[in-house]
């Protein structure tokens, strides 16, 4: 069942991957969800879409909502220049153990901060840490929480103009509130990238840019 993928990738990640290289990690990580069992990463296919926005916003502050197993917190670290901060929010403290340790194995703990608990409990925190605004978001956990969780930073002040959020499974499973929201929106300039759901060549899915105008 999909209940233990995180352990069962755990295992096979401890007994195939080579210790410090973060692009061996996320191919091991693609080899197994495509080989084994998918999971709920984002994937090789979106995976590049979110790769493209990280390198094309460059930014210095960024937050992912949604660690699981570190898949995608390792693909935007990769693309971070060296002086950014980049938080990544878990709220399953499992699959929170397991993404630190695959951070750690990737070599990439000194360039990503891990933070265990819910996201609305998360966010108002960061002003208190020195963050000013972030320059993008990667919105990538329960999908009832999208749209919350972006009015929630907007009004902590987190977001600036020309802020880049990033949502993922904007058509599968969906975030119709969110999508709604944020098109309708004259604060925010959207951007729809069609694709597919992760490791499913058959299945639509979308990841969604939308830039904050303020
Ligand atoms: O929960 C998620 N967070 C982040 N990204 C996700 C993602 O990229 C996904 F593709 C799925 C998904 C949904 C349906 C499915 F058939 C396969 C996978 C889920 C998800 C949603 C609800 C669930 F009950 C179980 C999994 C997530
Ligand atoms: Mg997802």
């Amino acid at each position: 069942t999909a209940e233990g993928f995180h352990l069962r990738l755990l295992e096979h990640v401890r007994k195939t991957v080579k210790p410090g290289d973060a692009s061996n990690m996320i191919a091991t990580i693609d080899n197994y969800c495509y080989t084994v069992e998918s999971g709920m990463n984002v994937g090789d296919v979106k995976g590049k879409i979110l790769d493209d926005i990280v390198l094309e916003t460059n930014p210095t502050t960024v937050l992912e909502l949604g660690t699981f197993c570190g898949y995608s917190a390792l693909r935007i670290a990769r693309n971070l220049p060296e002086n950014s901060r980049f938080f990544t929010v878990e709220f399953n403290p499992e699959h929170a153990a397991v993404a630190k340790e695959i951070i750690h194995t990737a070599g990439m703990d000194d360039k990503i901060q891990m933070l265990i608990g819910p996201s609305q409990e998360m966010i108002p925190q960061f002003k208190g840490m020195g963050v000013s605004h972030f320059d993008l978001v990667f919105v990538d956990h329960e999908k009832d929480l999208y749209k919350p969780d972006v009015i929630l930073l907007e009004k902590e002040g987190l977001l600036k103009k020309g802020s880049v959020i990033v949502a993922d499974n904007v058509v599968y499973p969906g975030s119709p509130d969110y999508i709604d929201y944020v098109r309708n929106n004259p604060k925010f300039k959207s951007t729809n990238y069609m694709s597919e759901l992760e490791y499913h060549k058959d299945v639509v899915d979308a990841i969604e840019k939308s830039i904050y105008i303020g």
